[in-house]
């Protein structure tokens, strides 16, 4: 993460407040406020119809909202501020390519339309192709891509000018767990470069894993946002420890019961089930009190709480519904 992330007046690459949009009657999104810091990558969580895109379309200037207002780099997005919309790389959901141009004909054909010519525009475009993984597919016509591959394309588009900020409308849906792979790695060392990236999904083991922050969105409101431990933390999971173990189990377990952070514990014929705050901090001391009571663990297991069961406590809904 940069200093500037750390340094609280630095300028955010994104600043959204108070957006609010309607669609007739339809409320898709209201009172939406939210920033996104140089090098962060901040995820907007939620299942379909809870607002992303409308949010997303907002932010890049393609729909006006009907309240708030989006800074990028301190500069104001309106529908006229070209200024502020160069700054941003926007991947929407479809995928728009020429499919009978190969990989480096369609990222020099978008070079050209962000106005890069010359040497700067071929360097520009083997830099983006080793970017996403495809140096070595570059010639081939796009028609003979997978699915992913047109995504990663897609992506590496939107990155030919050098944004500041890329916003990505589910990029992995409907994508091969490869390129899935892929394009969660390339996003990674985007936010890893510095640049600031807003992700919208919903699957929540990716909010988890590339994200900094993440806002969970459900029914156009921003219910909550933090880190994965600060929404855990804030719904009150607690971490759950599986011990397998022989040999005397109630005195482990009572040696258990005086671990600060321990709240529980529960044996069952060769197992002790702990419930605990920050559980894999606790684990030194828990295998200490094993030795000590004359316990063989076997096996042990951590589990921690999620985001989707940190959704499930905001909303009342499962995630996947
Ligand atoms: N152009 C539109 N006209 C009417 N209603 C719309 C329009 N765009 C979005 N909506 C409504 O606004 C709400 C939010 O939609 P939005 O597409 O932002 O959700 P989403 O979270 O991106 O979902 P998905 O993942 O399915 O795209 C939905 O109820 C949707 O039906």
């Amino acid at each position: 993460m940069s200093q500037a992330v750390m340094t609280e007046k630095a300028v955010m690459t994104l600043e959204a407040s108070g957006l609010t949009r309607r669609f007739g009657d339809r409320v898709a999104i209201e009172d939406v406020s939210f920033h996104v810091a140089p090098g962060e990558t901040y995820g907007l969580l939620g299942p379909n119809g809870a607002g992303k895109t409308t949010t997303i379309r907002v932010v890049c200037g393609l729909l006006a909202p009907d309240a708030g207002e989006v800074t990028v780099a301190g500069l104001p997005v309106a529908a006229t501020a070209t200024e502020a919309k160069a700054r941003i790389g926007y991947v929407p959901q479809e995928v728009s390519l020429y499919p009978d141009l190969t990989a480096r004909e369609n990222l020099r054909f978008f070079g050209r339309l962000y106005r890069l010519r010359g040497q700067e525009l071929r360097d520009r475009v083997e830099e983006v192709l080793e970017l996403i993984g495809l140096a070595d597919r570059g010639d081939d016509r796009v028609e003979s891509y997978s699915g992913g591959m047109k995504r990663r394309l897609n992506i590496g588009a939107s990155l030919l000018h050098r944004p500041e900020l890329l916003v990505l409308d589910e990029p992995t849906v409907g994508v091969d767990p490869q390129s899935r792979h892929a394009i969660m790695e390339s996003i990674a060392n985007l936010g890893t470069a510095g640049m600031a990236v807003l992700y919208t999904t919903h699957y929540m083991e990716e909010a988890e894993r590339l994200c900094d922050r993440v806002g969970v969105i459900d029914h156009g409101h921003l219910v909550a946002e933090g880190t994965r431990r600060e929404l855990v933390a804030r719904v009150g999971e607690k971490d759950r420890i599986t011990l397998s173990a022989t040999g005397s189990l109630a005195l482990f377990a009572e040696a258990c019961r005086r671990i600060e952070g321990i709240e529980q514990v529960d044996t069952a014929d060769s197992s002790v089930h702990l419930i605990a705050t920050d559980g894999r901090r606790r684990l030194a001391q828990v295998l200490a009190a094993a030795t000590v009571t004359d316990t063989s663990v076997r096996s042990v297991e951590v589990e921690e709480p999620d985001l989707e069961a940190v959704f499930l406590h905001l909303t009342g809904t499962a995630l996947r519904e």
